[in-house]
């Protein structure tokens, strides 16, 4: 079983107008409102992957019963914990380019994080756990150490999607991959980062540091995976971009829905490329339709091996 932990989920609206005038009174000329939050992406992307997964995380009030409700509708395994406040609402700007508002989150109490920690005493040897996304201001910072403790004295695997000092903490813990943006990759190392090979050592920084794999997402200029011996670089296909909110969601899931298969690395970055791709060709997170057609147009290269 794979579960996703999404400490912070969201109702992301996206709105549509053709220019943005500050000061003044906008009109939408189109809006929709989608389940959101990293960890709940990965898991919509493994459920058309067709690999059984439940999604964790907290969710409270009138904006997390529409979470759940959209969630159920698709047909998600869920075990949230119930908060009291309510779960944010994130607001996506699609005008002469992509904007995002990203709310900091509801308060979490004491005794809703003990409920939420005794979910996790289901994860056994086997199960990997996906933990995506920031985690909500007034928790400790050090939870996903604290859980990935006991996830992996437990015999489960995991993997982490996060950033700075949150990101840093579990490296040693030997996450199967991570998936830094070239951007987070390059505030991770504190060096500005222009050619492939530099991304390459960055990555490879993190790798030294205990990381088992490096997916670096570039948006529309493909990804690079790293692992311990090989480099591996795509290039995006090119399509109509839709929404590219939750194409770093969808990448992460496709390569651990793939790798939790069959544990190949190539085949692993290959569906995670053509999720990503799919996710941003789409309005929604994609469905398995336009995964399959976005997966035959991808390709991989293995430009270096040190076997
Ligand atoms: N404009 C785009 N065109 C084609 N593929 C894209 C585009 N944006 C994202 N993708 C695909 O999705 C992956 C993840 O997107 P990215 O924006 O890098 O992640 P994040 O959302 O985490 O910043 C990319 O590596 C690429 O494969
Ligand atoms: O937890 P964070 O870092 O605030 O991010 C939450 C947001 O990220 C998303 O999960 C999308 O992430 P990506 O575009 O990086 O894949 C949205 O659904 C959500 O609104």
């Amino acid at each position: 079983m794979i579960y996703t932990v999404t400490l912070n989920p969201s109702i992301d609206y996206v709105v549509e107008l053709p220019k943005i005038q500050m000061g003044l009174v906008n009109r939408l000329e189109k809006t929709v409102k989608f389940p959101g939050g990293k960890g709940i992406n990965v898991s919509r992307i493994l459920n058309e992957m067709k690999v059984e997964n439940t999604a964790l995380g907290f969710v409270g009030g009138f904006t997390g019963h529409f979470v759940t409700e959209a969630l159920s509708e698709l047909k998600l395994n869920i075990d949230f914990t119930e908060i009291a406040d309510d779960t944010r609402i994130n607001v996506k700007i699609h005008a002469e380019k992509e904007t995002e508002l990203n709310a900091k989150g509801p308060e979490i109490s004491v005794e809703e994080l003990e409920t939420f920690k005794k979910t996790f005493l289901k994860v056994g040897a086997k199960d990997v756990v996906v933990f995506s996304g920031s985690i909500p201001e007034n928790l400790p910072q050090s939870l996903y150490l604290e859980l990935i403790n006991m996830i992996t004295a437990a015999g489960a695997e995991f993997a982490v999607d996060t950033t700075g000092e949150a990101l840093l903490k579990t490296l040693d813990k030997h996450p199967i991959i991570i998936k830094p943006n070239n951007h987070e990759l390059s505030a991770i190392v504190g060096r500005s980062l222009k050619s492939d090979d530099e991304i390459v050592d960055a990555a490879r920084e993190l790798i030294n540091k205990g990381a088992q794999n490096v997916l670096v997402s570039m948006a529309s200029d493909g990804g690079i995976l790293v692992t311990k011996r090989e480099v591996y670089r795509s290039y995006a296909p090119s399509g109509q971009v839709i929404n590219s909110v939750g194409a770093g969601d969808s990448m992460l899931a496709g390569f651990i829905g793939e790798y939790y298969q069959n544990k190949n690395v190539e085949t692993a970055f290959k569906r995670g490329l053509a999720c990503g791709s799919a996710t941003a060709f789409s309005l929604d997170i994609a469905d398995k339709l336009m995964i399959k057609k976005v997966y035959s147009e991808i390709n991989v290269k293995k430009v270096r091996s040190e076997n």
